[in-house]
């Protein structure tokens, strides 16, 4: 399974929600027939296929094409990778960081593929939750690491543009495995990552 950022779609999915989508345009009151309009439907079948592309995804297999054996058993902290994706209720988009950390048992992965990870996730329609623990079961699943540990700070555009229309507030949420459910790992986890250290 291919896993680079998806440049070309079907041509009949595309089709077919564009054609939804045109009709959504008539349906908010705007003439789809217009110029500025005439293509945006097609675009955002694409935009929209491109943000959901994780689906076709298999974050597991991504951390195992860059896995290589070393017996370091310290703390790997991957920092600050920004995250967009939908949320599943309005899909709007939710915005933020992800931080993840793992404590390697004889494998470590290459940082980019942590990136990666994240993206497959985030590709998707989402909670915020779901996305922080699909994330740590996947690097649990392809490293078997002594612990894993994911912090996902977000603002999301649902609770920002609309509804509660709260323009500050942030949604920090956190998962923990092995070593990291311990205080002392944890603690040192969240002290690196609060850290301004670059
Ligand atoms: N737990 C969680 N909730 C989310 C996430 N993204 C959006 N939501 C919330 O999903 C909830 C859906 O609630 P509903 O009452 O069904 O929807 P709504 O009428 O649009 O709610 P309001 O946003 O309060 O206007 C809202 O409270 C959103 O803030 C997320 O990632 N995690
Ligand atoms: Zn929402």
């Amino acid at each position: 399974m291919a896993y680079t950022k998806q440049e070309s779609y079907d041509q009949d999915v595309t089709d077919a929600l564009a054609s939804h989508y045109k009709s959504a345009l008539s349906l908010l009151g705007e003439d789809p027939e217009r110029e500025g309009l005439l293509k945006t439907p097609d675009r955002l079948a694409k935009a929209m296929q491109y943000l959901t592309q994780g689906y076709q995804m298999d974050a597991v297999e991504i951390l195992n094409s860059a896995k290589f054996h070393e017996p370091i058993s310290e703390m790997v902290i991957v920092k600050d990778i920004e995250l967009y994706s939908l949320c599943e209720h309005h899909l709007l988009p939710f915005i933020g960081k992800a931080h993840v950390a793992y404590i390697p048992n004889g494998w470590i992965t290459g940082l980019s593929k942590v990136a990666r990870v994240v993206d497959v996730f985030s590709h998707r329609l989402q909670v915020q939750e779901r996305l922080t623990v699909q994330i740590l079961e996947a690097i649990k699943e392809a490293l078997n690491p002594l612990g894993v540990a994911v912090v996902i700070e977000a603002k999301h555009l649902c609770m920002m543009m609309r509804g509660v229309a709260k323009q500050n507030s942030y949604t920090t949420t956190s998962s923990f495995d092995g070593e990291f459910e311990n205080d002392r790992t944890r603690s040192e986890f969240m002290k690196l990552i609060s850290a301004n250290l670059h």
